[in-house]
């Protein structure tokens, strides 16, 4: 999380909303190629956008809603036990934020895996399905958009081995309201200024704001989606390198404004271990000379971890650009 001074309240913005609802949404349609248009110009205008989605259903979302509350809700002992050998993987608590997270989130042996990390007797399989099945619905959202961004930029004989790269963690997030009797921005900070550092994210909120993005002019914004099960989708710091800076990572955070307890989730999409995120010669040229050195991503995760890669305006900058 970069370091940045805090700027008054923001104001809100709408971001494109882009509708992925079409159940013949399918590469090679007239569809797709004006859904993929809509996908870049959003991208090249704030590295993210708001998506419909109809396969994450009503009742699917009420569904992860009531597990997440139940999570939470968990003794601090017990949700302790989601650990991870990954850092931001397991349970965090710190201030107002608390999270837990799910490795390979699309796999429902890793889920069940997760369960019985904080239910041994029972495994409770009602939430591992549904964590389940929401991150199996959102993957593949995921995968429609990077197919998109790859196809955009003329590089789609890459996508199979771009897709095989990468994995899903799926982090559950919990923010308490600060104490009504302070109003200093500063308290209000449920997660500070960042960019995130995997390849896309797909975050939702269950009704409580809170998010806000920086647009390029480097003004803050609360992020107001236009519908209650819409999500908002990102990209991070591996497919900017990827894609020879060619698009750019959105810095956000989340301001507790609200006086209610906000829930929310995030999808990422993450090089597996060992993989080196670097541009395909395509994105190389006069024109576009190389911006990043490659990078294996453990490495870069790591190097954040460490003061100056958390303390640096901008990570990716300071751990590989040439
Ligand atoms: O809770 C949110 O809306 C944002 C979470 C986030 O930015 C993150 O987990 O990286
Ligand atoms: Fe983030």
């Amino acid at each position: 999380m970069d370091s940045n001074s805090l700027p008054p309240l923001s104001d809100s913005i709408q971001l494109p909303v882009i509708d992925f609802s079409d159940q013949n949404l399918t590469p090679g349609t007239s569809k797709w190629d004006k859904v993929k248009a809509e996908v870049r110009k959003a991208l090249e205008d704030y590295g993210c956008f708001e998506a419909f989605f109809h396969k994450v259903s009503s009742e699917l979302d009420t569904s992860v809603f009531e597990a997440i509350e139940e999570l939470f809700g968990l003794p601090i002992q017990t949700k302790e036990r989601n650990v991870s050998s990954k850092p931001y993987h397991g349970y965090l608590n710190r201030n107002l934020y608390e999270s837990l997270g799910i490795d390979d989130a699309n796999l429902a042996d890793k889920v069940k895996d997760f369960t019985q990390q904080l239910w041994p007797d029972h495994k409770n399989k009602r939430i591992s399905e549904t964590m389940h099945g929401v991150s199996e619905k959102l993957a593949e959202l995921d995968v429609m958009v990077r197919r998109m961004i790859l196809e955009s930029f003329g590089i789609e004989k890459y996508i199979n081995e771009h897709l095989d790269s990468t994995n899903y963690l799926f982090r559950m997030m919990k923010y308490t309201p600060p104490p009504p009797v302070d109003d200093d921005v500063e308290t209000k900070v449920g997660l500070p200024s960042h960019t995130d550092k995997n390849i896309m994210t797909i975050l939702h909120q269950y009704q409580v704001e809170g998010l806000e993005i920086q647009t390029k002019d480097e003004k803050w914004f609360k992020v107001k989606p236009s519908h209650q099960y819409s999500f908002i989708v990102m990209v991070g710091d591996s497919m900017c390198a990827f894609l020879n800076g060619r698009l750019s990572s959105t810095y956000h955070r989340v301001l507790m404004t609200a006086k209610k307890t906000r829930y929310s989730t995030a999808l990422f999409s993450t090089p597996k271990t060992g993989v080196i995120v670097d541009s395909p010669q395509e994105l190389i040229d006069e024109e576009h000379p190389r911006v990043f050195k490659p990078f294996e991503f453990n490495d870069y995760r790591d190097f954040y971890n460490t003061e100056a890669g958390f303390a640096a305006q901008s990570t990716l900058h300071a751990f590989c650009a040439l």
